[in-house]
């Protein structure tokens, strides 16, 4: 695989499970990517020498994803000017509903933008990098419009009678 243009990093190896959705989501369109397990409260150094030497390593946007007190998405965009893509993950006792909050209420000046919570909030996280690539990539930007075709085709092609 060439060299990543798309950091995958979440707080946890728990997190895995819905986040490898974004992963095959690149993969879908041939975006290069890596996964890795930073957190800014378990890893700080590490989270925050990632987030610093990003840009430098040649990756153009990073996915954030976290549960609970979410501060990962937040820290990484405090250490880097790539745009942060922030993925709210499930938490035990709240739902997410914290992670969302704590992604999506960041203070004016270091932004992110946030996703919706879990696995809907993968892939679009994901397709949103895509979308972004797709800007400089005339290649990128035909294979994301035949997505969306395909999918277009594949809603009308329902039939009621198909219901359970
Ligand atoms: N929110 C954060 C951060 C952070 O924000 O840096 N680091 C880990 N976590 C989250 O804690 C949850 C529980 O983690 P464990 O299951 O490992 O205890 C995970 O969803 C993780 O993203």
């Amino acid at each position: 695989m060439s060299h990543p243009l798309i950091g995958i990093v979440m707080g946890s190896d728990n997190d895995w499970p819905l986040l490898r959705a974004a992963a095959a989501t690149l993969k879908q369109f041939g975006v290069p990517y890596e996964a890795k397990v930073l957190s800014a409260h378990r890893t700080p150094d590490e989270a925050l020498d990632y987030a610093s030497g990003a840009a430098e390593r040649g990756l153009k946007v990073l996915i954030g994803a976290a549960g609970g007190a979410a501060h990962l998405a937040g820290v990484l965009a405090a250490k880097t000017q790539l745009p942060v893509l922030a993925v709210p993950m499930p938490s035990k006792h709240l739902q997410g509903l914290d992670s969302l909050l704590a992604m999506v209420q960041m203070p004016a000046g270091i932004p992110v933008a946030t996703f919706a919570i879990g696995e809907a909030g993968a892939i679009n996280a994901a397709l949103f990098a895509v979308a972004m690539l797709a800007l400089g990539d005339a290649k990128l930007a035909a294979k994301l419009d035949k997505f969306r075709r395909a999918q277009t085709e594949k809603v009308l092609a329902k039939k009621l009678t198909d219901l359970p």
